[in-house]
């Protein structure tokens, strides 16, 4: 950490600052709590505890009240505590860029960090799976941490000699400005369909939020790379190509990669792509679609940030995927395949199990549920998904965190009304195991490589591919 003192922030003191917090259950003596106002509480009411617990200065509003301790007023107090971060954790690897989306950022992101490091280069992604870097994989709290969190990693991956890095933007992340002081080389974005509308609230807030890494953060002239299968990408291409940007537009519509065929394998895929109007033959070691439109997206940016073609094509054979993306958990002593996956929006559900159909002979079967404290209206439509598209339901528990679990299954199961109901998620698991005939697949949605399941304020440990293995023995 930079050693800073209030002096260097402007105050009237030489007091060195040991720290930086906007939690003040996590102030230590010689902090700076940052007071923001936030969804649920206001840390202005917290003033108090961080006192106490030794802060030394409050960067705030500046109506906040600070009981005598010296307050540094802002106008945007997340902002300003994004710069703070900045300023205590000051280096970044040298190529930072994110990725935003609905789905597939973090396997983007993993794809992109795959290509570079086969291009020679110290890579490190980041985002929902943890931080992972030649040093390994560290988990983290968030899809896009805090700010300081953020500064944090990048100052720690810096130090590690990493120089290039990959991470995911999520709207809340965004829309929080937790990646505002992030120096950023290109941007890409894969798909917007419905989430988080529990947060956003309407579809236009949620765009916009997305939005902001290109319009807001992303330095002019940059590279960006958006899949234009869809109307946001097509909105987001145009107002990026107005404002300059250098971009590159990628999918089945796309102009700079075009996808012109995919034949699926029985675990693999054969991708042809227009590359700049020349044909490239990608054969690709991962199953479904969506996971194609993933490393189409890592290749426009390995390609944005310098990897030449050829290689970046020739790493695009040897991909592995993301724990838990379309994993394969084992198969029953009858030869029936079962698969974990974290589709959890409408969308990713139909994408998965339109992905899997054509390689199951007999039923597909799927086991899902939906999570607690979020979006709320997503539940039926992934009913309604999972019904159309399979053909046996059971709906099941997904963190119902501090939401009744019943109720959470009856909002889904008005979708699938004909779907079996059990909450208790080994139960389900077990239960759609023992439907499995041969030439049958089962496939358990939702929670992918997640370690817990979130009841009230605990977290229960439950493994999707764990609890499959010990069922599957
Ligand atoms: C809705 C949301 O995003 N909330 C995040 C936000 O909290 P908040 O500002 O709403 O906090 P709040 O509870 O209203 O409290 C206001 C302030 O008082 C402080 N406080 C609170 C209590 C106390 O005793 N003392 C104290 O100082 C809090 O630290 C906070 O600064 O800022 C906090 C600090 O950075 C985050 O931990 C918190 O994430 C919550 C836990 C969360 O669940 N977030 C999820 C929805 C999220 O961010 N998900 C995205 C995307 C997921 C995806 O689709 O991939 C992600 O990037 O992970
Ligand atoms: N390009 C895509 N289009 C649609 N669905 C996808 C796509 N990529 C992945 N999915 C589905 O979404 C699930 C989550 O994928 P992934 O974890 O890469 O997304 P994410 O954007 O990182 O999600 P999160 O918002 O939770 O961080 C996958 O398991 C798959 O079912
Ligand atoms: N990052 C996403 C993942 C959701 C996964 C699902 N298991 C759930 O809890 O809803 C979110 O926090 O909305
Ligand atoms: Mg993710």
């Amino acid at each position: 950490m930079m050693s800073l003192t209030l002096k260097d922030l402007g105050l009237k003191s030489d007091a060195v600052v040991t720290g930086l917090s906007c939690d003040s259950r996590h102030v230590e003596p010689g902090h700076v709590f940052a007071a923001l106002p936030g969804t649920a509480l206001d840390g202005r009411d917290f003033i108090p505890q961080a006192i106490n617990n030794g802060a030394i200065a409050i960067l705030s509003t500046r109506d906040a009240d600070t009981h005598g301790v010296p307050l540094l007023a802002s106008d945007e107090p997340r902002l300003d505590y994004a710069r703070l971060a900045k300023r205590l954790y000051p280096n970044q690897p040298a190529t930072v860029i994110a990725v935003t989306g609905t789905n597939g950022k973090s396997s983007t992101v993993e794809f992109l960090r795959q290509i570079w490091q086969s291009a020679g280069h110290a890579a490190a992604c980041f985002g929902t799976l943890g931080v992972r870097s030649p040093s390994g994989l560290l988990s983290m709290s968030h899809t896009t941490p805090d700010a300081l969190a953020l500064h944090k990693t990048l100052n720690d991956l810096h130090a590690q000699g990493v120089t290039h890095a990959a991470m995911e933007a999520s709207s809340h992340g965004l829309d929080q400005r937790r990646m505002d002081e992030v120096a950023l080389s290109a941007a890409g974005f894969t798909n917007l369909t419905q989430d988080h509308y529990d947060y956003h609230e309407t579809p236009e807030a949620y765009f916009d939020a997305k939005a902001r890494l290109f319009t807001d953060l992303l330095p002019g002239r940059s590279p960006v790379v958006i899949m234009v299968d869809d109307q946001a990408g097509r909105d987001l291409f145009a107002t990026c190509e107005t404002a300059g940007f250098y971009g590159r537009s990628i999918g089945w519509a796309g102009r700079d990669i075009r996808i012109a065929e995919i034949m699926p394998r029985a675990a693999s895929q054969t991708v042809t792509l227009v590359i700049d109007g020349e044909r490239a033959v990608v054969e690709l070691p991962l199953a479904a679609e969506f996971q194609a439109l993933n490393a189409v997206t890592a290749l426009g940016l390995a390609l944005s940030t310098g990897v030449p073609k050829d290689v970046a094509l020739k790493a695009m054979e040897k991909l592995y995927g993301v724990a838990g993306r379309l994993e394969m958990a084992g198969r029953k002593a009858n030869g029936a395949p079962v698969f974990i996956d974290f589709a959890h929006t409408e969308d990713g559900l139909s994408k998965l199990l339109r992905s899997v159909r054509p390689h199951v002979e007999g039923k597909l079967r799927i086991v899902f549920g939906c999570g607690g404290d979020r979006d709320p209206d997503k539940r039926a439509k992934m009913g309604a998904v999972a019904a159309r598209h399979a053909d046996d339901v059971i709906v099941t528990d997904d963190n119902p965190r501090s939401e009744v679990p019943d109720m959470i299954r009856a909002a889904v199961m008005q979708g699938c009304p004909d779907a079996t109901e059990i909450g208790d998620r080994r139960a389900a698991i077990a239960e759609g195991i023992a439907r499995l005939d041969a030439g049958d697949c089962l496939v358990v949605a939702g929670k992918g490589h997640e370690q817990g399941q979130i009841v009230g304020d605990t977290v229960i440990p439950f493994n999707d591919v764990t609890v499959v293995q010990e069922l599957l023995a």
